[in-house]
């Protein structure tokens, strides 16, 4: 797959009452076409410098993006606003023009371009459609609901020409249920306008439902980087865990039983993998805790299972750890 984003060595430092603040310290990272890509941390870890240097709201102190094969501090004049409309921004409070009506504000950014009334106005009804605000074009930002003003600023973003979408905690400001629709909203638009997201957050859950590719960022460095199915199959991945965390242990395995902390590399497995290696070595399993979950696209299924070793040879674990690596991933043998 091409990258959208190449980014070498990038470092951001700022001066602060005469400190030096490394908010990101070398990295390097590729942004692939068509993605949904999650960059996760927690406050202060650098989300927000590297998003303001992809929309060119800061620059580098050191090292190179590219967009493509353009340099991004090649760009200027016509060539940074034709770049930003294709890699627009929406923010956690929505950023809307507050005396500008729904429409007004989805059609702006045509307006700022120098497109004709009528042909801006038809294409911001087009977008009103796209994002399911029929109905509330002559509204203004004040009369909708956290949901609808988030889909006004996709509207907007989107309505010159998108390639990719930066969205700047797009969906902090927002209840569970309200974040559910509008990254619904963004997987679909997704899909249909062949768009790239890029989404910095600082909650696991947003990563999880909606990313394909994850980066963990911690204190300017990029600790881990790669697809869902990648971490999910890396046995020594932490963002892997952190994807599909173990479920709840409940009580301890019983004397003689042990324990395995197990993901299934194919899901369709998993209502007879375990009883079927059980059996075929004579011994019982039972299942603890665990199920299947879609994250960014891919099941992907974790279970902690008991299996009975009451009164068996030492051999008998060893062949039950490789009947279960064949089809799955074993993360540990837990107790
Ligand atoms: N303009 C600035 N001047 C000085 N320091 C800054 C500036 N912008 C960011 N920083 C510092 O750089 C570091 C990274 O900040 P950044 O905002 O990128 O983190 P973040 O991961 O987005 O955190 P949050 O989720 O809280 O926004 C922090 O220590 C921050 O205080």
């Amino acid at each position: 797959m091409s990258s959208v984003f190449r980014l070498e060595n990038v470092s951001k430092t700022f001066s602060r009452s005469g400190d030096t603040v490394h908010a990101l310290r070398s990295i390097s990272l590729d942004i692939p076409a068509g993605s949904f890509f999650g960059i996760v941390g927690t406050s202060g870890a650098g989300k927000s410098t590297l998003l303001r240097l992809l929309n060119l709201l800061e620059k580098p102190s050191s090292g190179t993006i590219h967009f493509h094969d353009q340099p991004l501090h090649e760009l200027k004049g016509a060539a940074v606003r034709q770049y930003l409309s294709k890699v627009p921004t929406i923010f956690q409070h929505f950023n809307l023009f507050h005396a500008k009506t729904v429409l007004e504000n989805i059609a702006f950014p045509l307006e700022v371009r120098g497109i004709g009334k009528t042909a801006r106005l038809k294409k911001a009804a087009e977008l009103i459609e796209l994002v399911g605000l029929q109905g509330k074009e002559n509204a203004y930002p004040s009369q909708l609901s956290g949901g609808q003003k988030q889909r006004v600023g996709i509207a907007r973003a989107l309505v010159a020409d998108a390639e990719v979408l930066l969205c700047d905690e797009a969906t902090s400001a927002l209840d569970s249920e309200t974040t559910t629709i509008i990254l619904d909203l963004l997987l679909k638009l997704k899909q249909q306008l062949n768009l790239t997201i890029i989404l910095i957050t600082h909650s696991w859950s947003v990563v999880r439902y909606a990313a394909d590719s994850v980066t963990l960022i911690q204190d300017g460095n990029i600790i881990e980087a790669g697809s869902v199915r990648t971490l999910l199959h890396d046995a020594d991945s932490y963002l892997g865990r952190q994807l599909l965390p173990a479920p709840d242990l409940g009580r301890n395995p019983d004397d003689g039983w042990v324990r395995y902390d197990l993901i299934l590399s194919d899901v369709r497995e998993q209502s007879t993998f375990f009883s079927e290696v059980a059996r075929s070595l004579g011994i019982t399993a039972a299942m603890v805790s665990g199920g299947v979950e879609r994250l960014g696209g891919v099941d992907a299924a974790r279970f902690k299972v008991d299996f009975d070793l009451r009164g068996k040879a030492a051999s008998a674990q060893a062949a039950l750890s490789a009947a279960l690596r064949e089809k799955s991933i074993v993360l540990g043998k837990v107790a």
